[in-house]
């Protein structure tokens, strides 16, 4: 228990004072509580010689209100210090959690790991922040009060000061070697809770998919099993920790009889006054009160403390630009020198090298899986190379911190991700030091002015979770009016292929114009306009740069361009056929 004390103050950082404060404060709270206990010595002593008068009777009275009102004070001082620290404590930490989950390699976001971090972060620390001020003053406060009070039995009869501190050292040993045994229950039970955490997310972000594949019954189960699993985890960790309990509870109370019995020897040995008697059978019930909740603690303290462990193991994740620097760049060409790489065993690039000139646009194209979004991954250090570099103004990623390598790239996905905010603030994000007229420009030149104002509430208008509440192409081009308001001299870009209509397209197509100007540019292409106007074209296939040129000198050669160009021709012709056969259809 101690150690767990160590722990939380070393959570705490700097509120560590104020809490030892707080406790310094408890501990003389304790000591005043004993105060009664010494005036029903005096008046027992008094009544019993038939000596008591009035003004002792007042005089009792007084001293004990006046305990009792220094007591009040105490505790109200330790509130004040204490009540809210462990709130800040964990706001700060969830905070700092989330400045270096952004900072961890993309590796670490598998799927389980985000479980247990979104498990790290609500539940662990949750359960903390809950229980673990009011556990440390009752563990302080315990220890505490059963020093003062062997202290004050061995002032009254030593024999029987004595006699109590080897009981009550005797039942705190036992208590930590039986705290032992629910050490690994309360770990399999945190993480159970992760577990749980995880099948609920992935419920939930798969529900489109799982309806649609009809799915519902059998993911379900998945997810009913886990929960089961946690309940079965949580009755057998209630059960691991009912015996030491018990038996806590049973040591202090054969004490209490055996100190009674004690007291009662010595008086009937004469030893002892009746005053002294009573008062130790009454001061030894009380004595032993505090610690005995320590009892039904010790299973909250311990789920504390595998919340901890996961805290800390997660707080021990490295993060990927520690010895990185701040650096800004003067120029913006991309480079690609020898690079290898791959997400596990399989390689993925394989010595791929390759130069994008500053405020020029280069087009990736090449085969579904042959690494083009890799490519792009890489630039922006989601991972790092094992083998080769990147550079970008001749700096290599790796030597910038994720914020500084960051502020010179905007990427815009096919997959837009808008946050549950109004549609304002998600396009502020590419710039929060944007004024409002800047922001409505970017609106404007991403061509979702118009239908931003069509909505009842304009740019207030709150987007649903992930952006549900708007069309695929709506939320790409808020997705680009926010990386033109970000201005940064890089561009990456995924041009959106499906679920967009031909308005749409025409509209996005726009915005992109307006993206691009000036900038130096990598698009992982599927339009056939983007891939003929690009200054340089990369072909990529299995993992290699395969070709490398202007369309005009690549459709001249036999290799893999030629043949996705007339692919990418032919789908097209097949689309705009199948777009003049409706038309027609809908003039019959
Ligand atoms: N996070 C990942 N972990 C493991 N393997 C991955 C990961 N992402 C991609 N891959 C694998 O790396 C290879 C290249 O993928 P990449 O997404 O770069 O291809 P792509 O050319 O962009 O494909 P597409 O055109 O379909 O988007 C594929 O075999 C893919 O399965």
């Amino acid at each position: 228990m101690l150690k767990f004390i160590g722990r939380m103050l070393t959570l705490s950082g700097s509120f560590s004072g104020r809490i030892k404060r707080a406790f310094v404060i408890s501990f003389l709270e304790s000591l005043f509580s004993n105060v009664p206990i010494f005036v029903v010595l005096y008046l027992l002593s008094k009544m019993l010689e038939q000596t008591l008068t009035a003004t002792d009777a007042w005089l009792s009275f007084i001293v004990m209100a006046a305990a009792l009102f220094i007591r009040i004070l105490l505790r109200r001082l330790f509130l004040t210090w204490q009540s809210g620290t462990a709130y800040e404590i964990c706001a700060r930490e969830r905070i700092e959690i989330g400045d270096r989950l952004k900072r961890f390699p993309m590796s670490h976001f598998k799927e389980g790991s985000i479980g247990n971090i979104s498990s790290v972060i609500s539940n662990d620390l949750l359960f903390i922040e809950e229980h673990g001020m009011n556990a440390m003053d009752k563990v302080i406060n315990g220890y505490l009060s059963l020093a003062i009070g062997c202290i004050i039995l061995m002032v009254l009869d030593w024999r029987i000061g004595l006699f109590t501190l080897l009981l009550s050292i005797g039942g705190l040993f036992s208590l930590s070697k039986l705290q032992g045994v629910g050490r690994i229950q309360s770990r399999i039970r945190q993480a159970q809770q992760a577990k749980l955490t995880s099948s609920v997310l992935e419920y939930v972000r798969g529900i489109a998919i799982i309806k649609s594949l009809n799915m519902t019954a059998r993911k379900a189960k998945t997810l009913k099993d886990a929960i089961q699993s946690t309940r079965d985890h949580a009755i057998q960790f209630e059960e691991t920790f009912s015996p030491p309990t018990i038996y806590f509870k049973t040591w202090f109370s054969v004490a209490i009889a055996l100190t009674i019995f004690l007291a009662s020897w010595f008086y009937l040995e004469g030893s002892n006054p009746l005053s002294l008697v009573l008062v130790l059978v009454i001061y030894v019930f009380y004595l032993f009160i505090p610690v005995q909740a320590l009892a039904a603690l010790t299973g909250h303290i311990r789920l504390m403390e595998a919340g901890l462990d996961r805290y800390e193991k997660l707080k021990e994740t490295p993060i990927q630009d520690a010895d990185s620097q701040q650096l800004k760049l003067d120029h913006y060409d991309i480079t690609f020198n020898k690079v290898h790489f791959s997400y596990d065993e399989q390689t993925t690039l394989r010595d791929v090298s390759f130069q994008v000139p500053e405020r020029s646009k280069t087009a990736l194209v090449g085969m579904s899986g042959s690494g083009k979004t890799t490519i792009a991954n890489l630039i922006v250090r989601f991972w790092d190379v094992q083998e080769g570099e990147v550079k970008i103004g001749g700096v290599n990623v790796k030597k910038m911190t994720n914020e500084s390598l960051l502020h010179h790239i905007s990427m815009v996905f096919q997959k837009v991700y808008l946050f549950q905010d109004t549609i304002y603030n998600n396009i502020k994000f590419g710039n929060p030091a944007a004024t409002k007229e800047e922001i409505i420009r970017a609106a404007r030149k991403a061509r979702c002015h118009d239908f931003i104002m069509s909505l009842e509430q304009g740019y207030d208008t709150i987007v649903g979770e992930a952006g549900a509440t708007l069309s695929g192409g709506e939320k790409q081009r808020i997705s680009i009016a926010r990386a033109i308001l970000k201005d940064a001299p890089i561009i990456l870009l995924d041009e959106a292929t499906a679920n967009v209509d031909p308005d749409n397209e025409h509209y996005i197509q726009q915005a992109i114009d307006e993206l691009v100007k000036q900038k130096t540019v990598l698009v992982i292409a599927h339009r056939l306009s983007t891939i003929k106007s690009a200054d340089q074209i990369l072909v990529m296939d299995h993992g290699k740069l395969v070709q490398k040129g202007k369309h005009d000198e690549l459709i001249g050669q036999e290799g893999i361009y030629k043949e996705l160009w007339h692919r990418r021709l032919n789908a097209r012709s097949w689309k705009i056929t199948s777009r003049e056969v409706n038309e027609k259809l809908s003039y019959l």
